[in-house]
């Protein structure tokens, strides 16, 4: 297969749909990008990397930091992790308050906002800085130093997250946020501020593709067992409301981002990253989901 090749056509071919979406406004700050702008990347494990478009701008990573936080924290914490937030679909908006109610403010899975404010708090009780740790994870993962919040962004979404707040209040009077929630917000608001390319993207991505064992820091990220763990909850969960299309289309475990990034896994192979700012009504980019079910159908690489 000539992956270069395969992307490159790709990113001719999703062209229509750069006009048809619009980039998030409910944080304002993420409203202003260009919603022409498309790059994808695809690193493997055997050292290459391949990308094509604006595949060196770096955007805003928003839920991607998602699943890095949760594999710290199950990293350090284990399935104790599992008391406090829980690992099935929830069918829901990212954003939604109203399972978290009826479920006595126990999140149904990590990579809603609900539940990734619970991993985010217990990052603050294991790691401390909990967002600082992520960031230099990253840095390290993506062997670029420079990578870094953006604090315009994170101010942004801090002043208009009330729907976070409301959860976090909630989970909070529930018993399930064990640190202040002020601080939980922000390191929470942080962490999804990060700026990444789609080439830095995929390289971090390597370790879950390679059950755990980082081929770029050399360090054993996860046991095998969790990085399996962490792909099944990407692709039950990581698309929110939209997870049975996306293994429909793509068959791939997958993290979005509402900055309209995508990453993919293929274990034992390779990791994508996409981005394409302008969103669907479920929160993930539009032309992003549609480049990975075509980088999927036509290569007949998935996990299915
Ligand atoms: N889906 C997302 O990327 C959501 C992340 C965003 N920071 C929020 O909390 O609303």
């Amino acid at each position: 297969m000539n992956i270069q090749q395969l992307i490159d056509d790709i990113a001719a071919d999703v062209r229509p749909y750069l006009a048809q979406a619009a980039p998030a406004d409910y944080i304002p700050a993420l409203a202003g990008e260009d919603p022409q702008q498309f790059a994808m990347a695809v690193a493997t494990l055997d050292g290459q990397l391949y990308a094509t478009g604006h595949s060196d701008k770096r955007f805003s990573i928003q839920s991607i930091s998602k699943a890095f936080m949760l594999a710290r924290v199950l990293a350090v914490y284990g399935d104790a992790l599992w008391q406090r937030v829980g690992k099935e679909p929830s069918g829901n908006p990212f954003n939604s308050l109203v399972q978290l109610e009826y479920e006595q403010g126990v999140p149904r899975n990590p990579f809603i906002n609900a539940g990734a404010l619970v991993v985010t708090d217990i990052a603050l009780s294991q790691i401390g800085d909990s967002s600082s740790a992520l960031r230099d994870f990253l840095r390290e993962e993506s062997a670029q130093p420079a990578l870094d919040f953006d604090y315009v962004i994170a101010a942004s979404e801090s002043e208009h997250g009330h729907r976070n707040a409301a959860l976090a209040h909630f989970m909070k009077s529930c018993g399930n946020l064990h640190n202040n929630v002020d601080q939980v917000l922000a390191h929470y608001f942080r962490a999804c501020s990060l700026r990444m390319s789609v080439t830095e993207l995929a390289r971090a991505g390597l370790f879950l593709a390679n059950h755990g064992a980082s081929p770029v820091s050399g360090v054993q990220r996860l046991t095998r067992s969790q990085a399996k763990q962490i792909n099944a909850i990407m692709l039950t969960c990581g698309t929110y409301d939209a997870a049975g299309e996306f293994a429909y289309r793509v068959g791939l475990p997958c993290k979005s981002g509402v900055g309209g990034g995508i990453l993919a896994v293929l274990p034992g192979k390779m990791s994508i990253a996409v981005w394409s700012p302008g969103l669907d009504s479920r929160g993930n980019s539009l032309a992003s989901l549609e480049a990975l079910d075509r980088f999927t159908t036509r290569s007949g690489e998935s996990v299915f």
